[in-house]
């Protein structure tokens, strides 16, 4: 699974959003070191602070499967710029992705950025702080 196949799972993932209240649709593919695919979307809820991000639905799902490892997350919307995932998500994957697996961000024009979680959020809070 390359880069650009990712980038079309998400496209995928994204479709699958239950977006009644922001109509603005999010997909996520999250690949595995075994090279499983787990999709996420965006779902929202009339209380509005329980929305959830593709992101995490993604990372949810797989995690909770037992699947720990992974190599790449894809991400994408109908934005200008390839989407930017939300603070909740990057504080999120920089927990439970390692620092150098790649991100891929992409809009449905085709900008595409990369960059690593690492780079996603510099100075996360993180486990080690806890002790
Ligand atoms: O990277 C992002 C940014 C936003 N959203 C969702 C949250 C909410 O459902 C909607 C508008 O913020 O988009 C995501 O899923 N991922
Ligand atoms: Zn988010």
């Amino acid at each position: 699974m390359n880069r650009d196949q990712l980038l079309e799972e998400a496209k995928i993932a994204r479709e699958r959003a239950y977006v009644p209240y922001s109509k603005f649709k999010v997909g996520a593919a999250l690949l595995t070191e075994e090279g499983k695919v787990y999709h996420g979307c965006n779902i929202e809820n009339a209380a509005y602070s329980m929305c959830n991000c593709a992101e995490r639905t993604a990372l949810f799902k797989a995690y909770s499967e037992g699947d720990t490892k992974y190599t790449a997350i894809a991400v994408v919307a109908d934005t200008k710029r390839p989407v930017p995932p939300c603070g909740a998500c990057r504080q999120v994957i920089s927990e439970l992705c390692s620092p150098e697996m790649k991100v891929y961000l992409t809009n449905l024009q085709g900008a595409v950025e990369e960059l690593t979680v690492a780079e996603l959020l510099p100075g996360a809070f993180s486990p080690e702080d806890l002790t």
